[in-house]
């Protein structure tokens, strides 16, 4: 009997991560137990439609996984069945070691991991990067002690010297970009020099000018002026992306978390950042094409449907472009059971949604609620919150200026109905995003960006032209507060794929 069975994709994955390795004839289990790791690093169980075999696909004995029965002398043949059966009785917290149940069990539990962990590594890695600095970071790069940085520290302290700045160094910490470096300034009077001397600084360590140092106020500062922290930013090699899975594993565990809250990415030192869509209460997405906006959007809208039912969330989506939003065809959660893509259609749904605004603030006045958290709350009102996500505003005003008309009226007063808008641009210019519309809509993400002025439409500050591009961002969820850097997760078509199967098992 066969202990794994792929598909055609997956036995794609194998042969890229071969040639990936550089050993395009070596046996497949190398990339088979790859793939196991991947997937035991991801807390929640694989879904179960990863049993069974798929078209083109290929089948494999569990000897050629495990090794089962081999004698210890051939090299990464050898025998580790009994260390990957305890592994995953760990796991899954079931006993895989006794009779034919517990046979079957062992090898199914072995086949969803291993295609999980394929899956992972097709939708984080591209088989034109750098495999073995991938695995070093998807698979080590929290557990192995990182390797000194000393060099670049010590770069830094003599750039700061250029500057005039005498300091030390009191700390390092790794993101998955960025190194945030912790300095101490031996003349607290030297602070001043510093945030001038950005640029100076940045072109010392041979970043360009795009590429900039950020300095952060750190929250030791206000107990002592004299320490404050620099974001630099390393080279591209060394990155490593956040992949979808770990925005499934914050959806899925996360307890007492507000309704609408959403997981863009995290923070420069790689904790995820999360807020509530409810709060902001609507949101710009604005970003040159590229700079990862439509990614944005998926982590966003995967955020809300790990967690929410159709009857809790009800989806508008508006993509005039008929890309991107093409994926999410199937989910339950959208309005009229499918994406609006032409304009007439547009126009028609924003007028239905303003009509449901004043439905939806009859009835709460009705039943005497403010708003309809409230109303939820209390359980005097059970409608399901609704966001609406236009792909590309300008696109939707430039094919209808009358769309404009609707969408202000939303932003002005859907926000207590629980009705809320994501609005999303590559064209971050003042005809976009009018007056009307900027007042009216506080939370922002701005992706990068070519110039200071579209970072200043979109955040109402400059720094978004100085971002690096593939999903980094300034995050100001709300009116009010600092904008926030972050990098997005990397949400691609198989995990919204695989959320959709889950939403389909949940309704079964
Ligand atoms: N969070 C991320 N992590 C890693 N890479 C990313 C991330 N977001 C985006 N990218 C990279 O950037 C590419 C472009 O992303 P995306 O399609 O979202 O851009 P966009 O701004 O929507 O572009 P367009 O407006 O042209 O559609 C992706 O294919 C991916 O390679």
């Amino acid at each position: 009997m066969a202990a794994l069975y792929t598909d055609a994709r997956d036995e794609q994955t194998i042969k890229d991560v071969l040639h990936g390795l550089g050993t395009p004839r070596a046996p497949k289990l190398r990339v088979l137990r790859i793939a196991l790791a991947r997937s035991l690093q991801i807390s929640t169980p694989p879904p179960e439609d990863l049993d069974g075999s798929g078209l083109g696909g290929s089948e494999y004995a569990l000897a050629r996984i495990t090794g089962v029965g081999l004698s210890a002398d051939k090299g990464e043949r050898r025998d580790y069945d009994l260390a990957v059966r305890a592994l995953l009785s760990v796991y899954h917290d079931e006993d895989m070691f006794q009779g034919e149940e517990s046979e079957r069990r062992y090898r199914r539990y072995l086949q969803r991991h291993v295609r999980r962990g394929l899956q992972e590594i097709r939708t984080t890695w591209r088989p034109d990067h750098d495999f073995h600095g991938y695995l070093y970071h998807e698979l080590f790069v929290n557990a192995v002690p990182r390797p000194a940085r000393t060099d670049l520290g010590q770069e830094i302290l003599a750039g700061l010297r250029e500057i005039g700045v005498s300091a030390q160094i009191r700390g390092v910490e790794d993101g998955p970009r960025i190194s945030r470096y912790r300095i101490y300034l031996d003349d607290v009077n030297h602070y001043d020099r510093v945030k001038r001397g950005l640029d100076k600084l940045g072109l010392h360590l041979g970043l360009s000018t795009r590429q900039g140092i950020l300095l952060q106020e750190d929250e030791d500062r206000e107990r002592e002026a004299r320490v404050l922290a620099l974001d630099v930013p390393r080279p591209r090699e060394s990155w490593y992306t956040v992949p979808g899975a770990r925005l499934r594993d914050w959806a899925v565990q996360a307890t007492e978390v507000p309704t609408l809250t959403v997981w863009p990415g995290v923070d420069v030192l790689g904790e995820p950042v999360r807020f509530d869509l409810a709060a902001a209460p609507h949101l710009l997405v604005g970003g040159t094409t590229g700079s990862g906006k439509s990614v944005c959007l998926h982590a966003l809208l995967l955020s809300l449907l790990w967690r929410l039912e159709p009857q809790d969330l009800q989806l508008t989506l508006i993509d005039p472009k008929r890309v991107e939003l093409v994926h999410y065809a199937g989910f339950p959660h959208l309005t009229g059971g499918q994406i609006i893509e032409d304009i007439g259609d547009a126009l028609e749904a924003l007028d239905g949604l303003v009509e449901e605004m004043e439905r939806r603030t009859l009835l709460l006045r009705q039943h005497g609620v403010a708003n309809l958290i409230e109303g939820r709350e209390q359980g005097r009102v059970d409608l399901p919150f609704v966001v609406v996500v236009v792909e590309e505003l300008a696109d939707l005003l430039f094919q209808s200026r009358e769309a404009e008309q609707p969408l202000v009226r939303l932003t002005q007063k859907a926000r207590a109905v629980g009705i809320h808008l994501v609005l999303a641009t590559q064209r971050p210019d003042a005809e976009t995003f009018s007056g009307l519309l900027r007042s009216n809509v506080p939370g922002r993400i701005a992706l990068s960006v070519r110039t200071a002025a579209e970072s200043k439409i979109i955040l109402d500050e400059t720094g978004a032209e100085k971002l690096l591009g593939a999903g980094d961002m300034l995050l100001r969820p709300q009116a009010g507060v600092a904008a926030r850097r972050a990098h997005g997760v990397r949400v691609g078509s198989d995990d919204i794929r695989l959320c959709l199967q889950s939403v389909r098992g949940r309704s079964q």
